[in-house]
């Protein structure tokens, strides 16, 4: 489990009498689960990110991981790291190699495991993220997307239990960050690895289990996104806007369709529920 308890953060001394940019964030994430955090620019997101993959330390209060507490050196810092992988907004930021295959065989490489098991934690990651194709080619050749998915699958080489994505779909397409997100959810599923996608765009939001929402280094709400998605005005009032899907199906029932679902999370849903009434 990642644990964070009573977590304030400054970046600087001289920053100290000032706001900090974390202030009292506790927080749990199980094994597997599903977390979207949300938040305006400067929020904090990002920073809880970097504390969360032990890049920085809690000016005061803990993190653990798996028990771990992320202000520890040597051996349990090294576990840390490999058990929390993170992948950053610009892949030109994470990836070291020229191809494919030896950016992701990387990480393994710096864990000093033995080449048999670094092949195979390579061809498994470039599976899990449908690269094989790509496995020899540069980097320098690759879309932002492709890189996107290369650097992802750099982070599942080492066999982390918690993967933070922090705004990996920014630089995308619409459809290239679809396909990435039910890719880090069929991960999720099937690996029982947690994910915690850090993300500005809402109706990315609508299949995580759990969402977070950020507000000056404060966690304003950690609910599902059913219930996240009901709260139009509050939302409003920190710079985020609900799914178009979620108004329409809010206008719709005040103009007398009650019998749509009190949040709607995507077009499918308003589909289901249409046919389902026609039926009845
Ligand atoms: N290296 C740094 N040194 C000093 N202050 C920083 C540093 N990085 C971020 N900050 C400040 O910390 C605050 C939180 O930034 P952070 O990047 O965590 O927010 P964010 O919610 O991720 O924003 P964005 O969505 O724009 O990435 C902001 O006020 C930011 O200016």
């Amino acid at each position: 489990m990642l644990e964070v308890k009573d977590v304030t953060f400054h970046y600087s001394r001289e920053e100290r009498n000032a706001s900090p940019v974390l202030q009292q964030i506790n927080l749990k994430i199980e094994p597997g689960e599903t977390v979207a955090i949300l938040g305006q620019n400067g929020s904090g997101k990002s920073t809880l990110a970097k504390l969360l993959a032990s890049i920085l330390r809690p000016s005061s209060g803990s993190i653990l991981v798996d028990g771990l507490s992320t202000t520890a050196h040597g051996e349990a810092l090294w576990t840390i790291r490999q058990h929390v992988g993170i992948v950053f907004q610009n892949p030109d930021d994470q990836l070291v190699a020229n191809t494919v295959i030896d950016d992701i065989a990387f990480g393994p490489e710096n864990l000093g495991l033995p080449r048999p098991e670094i092949e195979e934690r390579v061809q498994e990651a470039l599976a899990l993220l449908q690269l094989e194709a790509y496995a020899h080619m540069p980097i320098q050749d690759l879309s932002i997307g492709q890189k996107q998915r290369v650097a992802i699958a750099g982070v599942l080489a080492m066999r982390p239990r918690y993967l933070l994505l922090d705004e990996p779909t920014t630089m995308i397409s619409g459809q290239t960050a679809r396909h990435l997100l039910e890719t880090v959810h069929r991960l999720a599923r099937e690996r029982s690895l947690a994910v915690v996608h850090i993300t500005h765009f809402m109706h990315e939001v609508a299949h995580f289990q759990r969402a977070i929402v950020m507000h000056q280094g404060r966690i304003l709400f950690d609910e599902t996104p059913a219930q996240l998605f009901t709260r139009i005005e509050e939302l409003e009032a920190v710079g985020l806007d609900v799914p178009l899907i979620c108004r329409l199906g809010q206008r719709l029932r005040e103009r007398g369709l009650t019998w749509l679902p009190h949040t709607l999370l995507s077009s499918a849903q308003l589909k289901a529920a249409f046919q389902q009434h026609l039926a009845e």
